[in-house]
């Protein structure tokens, strides 16, 4: 029997929340954004790792260099240390998620991996066991923990990390009536050379704007007041040093914005841009915009999506 399972795109950060707040989320249009893993039995005496999908191409040559083989490796590791038997499994990766894009295409293998693990070891894991092995595979990728993509991959809605090992995410209510415009520019961005460019320390008046920023934005998701949630949708941590990474960036947020955008911001460490409008219409407007102002590839895409409630989920 083929297990097969599906782990979104998200917003990691979203503007406010720099490694503790991330979004999951679905195109509109119904199209499959996220990777796919599939897992099966396997007859041989080691694990094996298949690599297949659009953006195969961008992975490490030898699947044993993949973040999902990690995760095997790390999941039965789990298993041996609890005395369970496990036996070697054959999992498919179906990468549909560029590399290095700011939609958590890492988190995306690494979620997809560890939940049909999961399934086919017939639940091992707590859902908390799972979130820190999620978090460990990312950390092995960019360089330091953060949560924001692997959490709302996992679990969908808007996440909110919290500083509690026994509870690591906690969903907080998002705007279901917002439109996402996610726009991929189809250039590579490192997410560890992304984090190089941020200083060590920042001043006081900018850890005073961070704080109330963040605090203002969950504030009006608890009342759901969409206007004061995008009127403080500011990044003060990250953007002023990453911008300049992303060419065509500071003009499209100009032009976004001149078009009736509620807010734009980079997708995690970029180079997406997502930017947010309360109607399909203008959403529509702004990918058509972003279309010809901000791909730098053939390789990019503009998708109208909302927030993904559901997370990582079996597939047929
Ligand atoms: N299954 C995988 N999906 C994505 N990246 C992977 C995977 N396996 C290994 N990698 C490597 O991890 C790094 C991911 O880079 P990163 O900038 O963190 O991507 P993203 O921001 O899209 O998650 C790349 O060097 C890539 O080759
Ligand atoms: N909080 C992280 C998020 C990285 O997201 P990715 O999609 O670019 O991997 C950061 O901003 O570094």
């Amino acid at each position: 029997m083929t297990i097969k399972v599906f782990a979104p795109a998200s917003i990691g950060n979203v503007s406010v929340g720099f490694d503790l707040l991330g979004m999951a989320v679905q195109p509109v249009n119904g199209e499959l954004l996220g990777d796919l893993v599939s897992i099966e039995g396997c007859d041989g005496n080691d694990n094996q790792l298949i690599m297949e999908g659009p953006f195969v191409s961008k992975l490490p040559e030898d699947p044993k260099d993949n973040i999902v083989f990690a995760c095997i490796e790390l999941f039965q590791q789990q298993m041996q240390r609890q005395h369970q038997d496990y036996s070697w499994v054959k999992l498919t990766l179906e990468k549909r998620m560029p590399v290095g894009s700011g939609l958590g295409s890492s988190a995306c293998s690494i979620v997809a991996a560890l939940v049909a693990l999961n399934e086919y070891y017939q639940k091992p894991f707590t859902d908390q066991q799972l979130l820190a092995m999620m978090g460990q595979m990312e950390s092995k990728i960019s360089g330091s923990l953060h949560y924001d993509n692997v959490a709302p991959c996992f679990l969908g809605g808007l996440q909110l990390m919290v500083n509690d090992p026994r509870i690591i995410s906690r969903e907080i209510p998002s705007f279901q009536q917002c439109y996402y415009v996610m726009a991929y520019s189809g250039i590579q961005v490192s997410t560890k050379a992304a984090r190089e460019v941020l200083p060590d320390q920042y001043n006081k008046s900018t850890t005073i704007e961070f704080g109330q920023n963040l605090a203002t934005f969950i504030d009006a998701c608890y009342r759901q007041d969409l206007a004061q949630a995008m009127s403080h949708l500011r990044d003060v941590l990250a953007e002023p040093y990453r911008a300049e990474l992303l060419p065509g960036f500071a003009h499209c947020r100009q032009g976004v914005t001149e078009l009736g955008a509620l807010a734009s911001g980079i997708s995690g460490s970029g180079p997406t841009m997502f930017v947010v409008s309360d109607s399909k219409q203008n959403a529509e407007t702004i990918q058509a915009f972003l279309q010809q102002q901000y791909l730098q590839s053939e390789q990019g895409f503009v998708y109208i999506c909302q927030t993904d409630v559901h997370g990582a989920r079996l597939v047929c």
